[in-house]
């Protein structure tokens, strides 16, 4: 029985965009995959009708949290289809260590572990396809989370395609400033017609970010951050940003460069990981 919940971040190992759609919406071809790193959930389940956060994070009202609105709206689709009552409750705990706003995908994947642990716990018994439709609604990115396996994501994020690129060692930083994606997606300059690849032209491509031009004009300390990784290993934005990452052979060679940060720099070094550490646990 699982008591505290992984809920672990994400990078972009490289995100193209291919296209706009005509709601807005950009088609991307991204490369996601776990790391080693993240919060944890803890649930208590009961028959006392509520769902209670205990630790709201700043800034965002309880309701606007991703993971009350995932309960909410698992809760509600449930009674519809006569698998839970109104009677069903939980109250949830929340250890938060992903930046927020980072590009590390942690309200996306605390959504996930939510939509996860409680169908287990409520035994409402959706399949993960069904876990991934409710997910969407609440971020592109959530699906990923459900389905727990490294994958090239296309359209916007719900088309998966399971991949096993190499678990490299990361020193990722975060530069202090939180980047909303909509900040990106409507600069007027951000490339959005790069010519969609197959699977293995683009795992046999180097790698790059479509955003990452546009982050490091608008932030300057993305700039920075990015400018001092770049001499010591490759180095990108993830997501939409602020986060950016510098990969490594061994955890001895990031470390070494972790070492070297400047006090200004807020890093830290994590494994990737093609098997989300919550679905490792699950199957154990
Ligand atoms: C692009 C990614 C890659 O991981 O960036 P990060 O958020 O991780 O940085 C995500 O898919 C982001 O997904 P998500 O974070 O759910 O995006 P949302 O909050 O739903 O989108 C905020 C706004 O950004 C724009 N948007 C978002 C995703 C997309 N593929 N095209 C867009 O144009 C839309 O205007 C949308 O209203
Ligand atoms: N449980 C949550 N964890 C993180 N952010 C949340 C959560 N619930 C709502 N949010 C909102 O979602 C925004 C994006 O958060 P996050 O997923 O961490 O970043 P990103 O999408 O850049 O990876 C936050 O700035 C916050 O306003």
């Amino acid at each position: 029985m699982i008591k505290r919940w992984p809920s672990p971040g994400k990078l972009n190992l490289f995100l193209y965009i291919t296209g706009q759609r005509e709601d807005g919406y950009h088609t991307l071809q991204t490369l996601f995959q776990f790391i080693d790193y993240g919060d944890a959930l803890t649930f208590n389940v009961d028959q006392k009708h509520r769902i209670t956060l205990i630790d709201n994070i700043d800034n965002v009202a309880c309701e606007e949290n991703l993971i009350y609105r995932a309960a909410q709206q698992l809760k509600a689709r449930a009674i519809d289809d006569h698998r839970g009552d109104e009677n069903i409750g939980v109250t949830i705990g929340l250890d938060k260590k992903l930046p927020m706003g980072g590009g590390l995908g942690g309200g996306s994947s605390n959504a996930a572990t939510t939509l996860i642990a409680l169908n287990q716990l409520w035994k409402l018994n959706y399949s993960r396809e069904q876990l991934a439709e409710i997910g969407l609604k609440l971020g592109a990115d959530v699906p990923i989370f459900i389905h727990g396996h490294a994958a090239l994501a296309e359209g916007i994020g719900e088309v998966l395609t399971p991949v096993t690129p190499a678990e490299k060692w990361y020193l990722i930083a975060h530069p202090g400033v939180s980047i909303p994606t909509p900040v990106i997606f409507q600069d007027p300059e951000l490339p959005r017609h790069t010519p969609r690849r197959s699977v293995a032209q683009l795992m046999h491509s180097s790698w790059s970010n479509d955003c990452e031009g546009i982050a490091r004009k608008r932030f300057r300390k993305v700039d920075e951050l990015l400018n001092w990784l770049l001499e010591y290993a490759p180095s990108r934005l993830t997501g939409t940003g602020a986060c950016v990452f510098a990969e490594f052979d061994s955890e001895a060679a990031a470390r070494q460069v972790l070492n070297l940060t400047p006090s200004w720099m807020t890093c830290f070094v994590a494994k990737g990981a093609n098997v989300s550490q919550l679905h490792r646990q699950l199957s154990e």
